[in-house]
């Protein structure tokens, strides 16, 4: 779909914004009226960034910072924000991912974890599916000894609509090799679960 909007005949001929006046049309408004006529263009330049993760390669983004670093501890990204669109309802939902690794010789660079986050939310996704995706972008870059990534989201397909539970969330993990052991799955589990402390 981002494929399309960022296609350049597309914008050219401007048979995407056409689609967003239709839309408004259909929903019963006039999409000739001031606040609303630059709309549609607005609207396909939201879209274009909110799936823009389409256009984007994980494993590209993961290779341009690998360092041979000896280091065979824990590895915690916690808190990166995350903003995305749930596949059902185009709705968003959006929370925190925490990613762990513990390295096997290599290291990736820590902003590429958040670009990583950025890669896969920037789609029509699912939680689960997101959840699993950064887990294994990782583990096909550096083979580390395992990977952890928990997600904790609120969706507002939940909250401003359908059944609409405001205080509700959603949390996800995928757990990748050594991070399906008790321990260090707890351990990860207690490392996010504490405020960062004393340092920030
Ligand atoms: N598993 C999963 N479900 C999701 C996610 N985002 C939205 N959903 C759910 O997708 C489901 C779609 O269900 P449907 O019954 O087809 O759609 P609906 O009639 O709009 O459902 P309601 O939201 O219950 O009104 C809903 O239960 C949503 O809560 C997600 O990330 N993961
Ligand atoms: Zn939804």
């Amino acid at each position: 779909m981002s494929k399309v909007l960022a296609d350049k005949d597309s914008l050219k001929d401007h048979s995407t914004q056409e689609l967003y006046r239709e839309l408004i049309t259909r929903l019963g408004e006039d999409p000739n009226r001031d606040g609303l006529i630059a709309t549609p263009g607005r609207v396909e330049k939201a879209m274009a960034y909110l799936t823009k993760g389409y256009q984007e390669d994980a494993g590209e983004i993961l290779r341009a910072a690998l360092f041979d670093v000896d280091y065979d501890e824990m590895v915690i990204v916690k808190d990166v924000e995350m903003f995305s669109l749930c596949e059902h309802h185009m709705l968003p939902f959006f929370g925190k991912v925490h990613v762990a690794y513990i390295p096997n010789g290599k290291v990736v660079g820590l902003s590429k974890i958040a670009r990583l986050v950025e890669v896969f939310a920037r789609r029509l996704q699912v939680q689960e599916r997101m959840t699993r995706q950064i887990a294994d972008a990782i583990s096909d870059a550096i083979a580390p000894q395992g990977v952890g990534v928990v997600i904790e989201a609120r969706h507002l397909c939940m909250m401003m609509r359908g059944i609409e539970k405001q205080n509700s969330f959603t949390v996800t993990s995928a757990m990748v090799g050594c991070f399906q052991r008790k321990e260090t799955r707890s351990e990860f589990l207690s490392l996010v679960r504490n405020p960062a402390q004393g340092y920030l």
